[in-house]
Formats: structure tokens, C-alpha cells, sequence
């Protein structure tokens, strides 16, 4: 008997968790996929190629929401943080030349955990870092 998609049924209440993490490591879409190169979404110095990995939003009928307003509202906070503070591993922390000694948290998903130092990246008031955090927020 050969079945396709559609003759497939699932049980009632039935929980189906899409493998997010290989596929955002397909080298056919993302060549070296295990490399932080975030150049790989540029098409420019100071352009992007426009390609949001939407698997991370789900699919089909049950696909987010909310899914170009996170998009946008991440973009602008991180874009803001970026371009107001420098971001680095504390002193005395050693992440390795290619980051091997990141411990990473354990979970359906994960972050990188170490102590982090972050300054301002311009001498600024204390009033008008606040400034540029809220309008960044
Ligand atoms: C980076 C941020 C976000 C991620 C990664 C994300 C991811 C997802 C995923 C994977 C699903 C599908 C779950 C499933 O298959 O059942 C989902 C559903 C949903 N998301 Fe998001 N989401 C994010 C932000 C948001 C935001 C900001 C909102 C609201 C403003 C939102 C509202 C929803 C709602 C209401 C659903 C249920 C849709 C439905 O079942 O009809 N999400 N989200």
C-alpha cells in the first residue's frame, strides 16, 4: 500500500517538532554552515540579500503571526545595540581562536553562555545613552 502526505493521519493532539537545526545547517543553502559568517546574507558592504531563515517561524497553517513584527522589532534592537555598544567576552575569558570553548545552554533552543563586557562605543552623557536606548526600544 503506498501512502502520500495527504492519506497521512496523525492522532489527535499530536506534536510535531520540525528540525529547525538541520535545517539551518543544509550546506546546499548555506555553504560552511557550521561558520558565523553573516556575510553570507550580504550582497553588499552595506547591503542584505533579503533572506530571513522563515523556518524558525513555523509553516503552513499554524505559521506565526507575529512573524514580521519580531522580525522587524529584532532587526531594529539589534542593529541599535551594534551601532551604540561594542560587545565582547569580559577579560580573562577565553572563547578560543574559532569560539570551541563556548559552552553552549542546552534546550530546544540554545545561546552561547560567557561573561561579556559591553561599553559604550562613543564617549556619551549618561542622559543621552538612555536617549538612544529608548529610541532604539
Ligand atoms: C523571534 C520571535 C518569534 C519566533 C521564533 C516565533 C516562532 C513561532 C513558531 C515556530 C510558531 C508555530 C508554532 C506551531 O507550529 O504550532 C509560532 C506561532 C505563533 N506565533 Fe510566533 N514567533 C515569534 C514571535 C511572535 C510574536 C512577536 C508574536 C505576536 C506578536 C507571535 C505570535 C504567534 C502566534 C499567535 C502563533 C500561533 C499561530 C497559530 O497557531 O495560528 N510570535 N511562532
Amino acid at each position: 500500500m503506498t501512502t502520500s502526505m495527504r492519506d497521512t493521519t496523525f492522532p489527535k493532539g499530536a506534536t510535531i517538532l520540525v528540525n529547525a537545526w538541520a535545517m539551518s545547517r543544509d550546506p546546499v543553502n548555506y555553504p560552511r554552515p557550521d561558520e558565523f559568517l553573516p556575510e553570507r546574507f550580504l550582497t553588499s558592504e552595506y547591503g542584505t540579500n533579503g533572506e530571513t531563515p522563515s523556518f524558525a517561524f513555523g509553516f503552513g497553517r499554524r505559521v506565526c503571526v507575529g512573524r514580521y513584527v519580531a522580525d522587524a522589532s529584532l532587526w531594529a534592537a539589534i542593529v541599535n545595540m551594534l551601532a551604540i555598544f561594542r560587545f565582547e567576552p569580559a577579560p580573562g575569558c577565553d572563547l578560543g581562536p574559532e569560539g570551541e570553548n563556548v559552552v553552549w545552554t542546552e534546550g530546544v533552543t540554545t545561546h552561547p553562555k560567557f561573561p561579556c563586557k559591553i561599553t559604550p562605543r562613543h564617549e556619551l552623557t549618561h542622559e543621552r545613552l538612555l536617549q538612544l536606548v529608548q529610541m532604539s526600544t
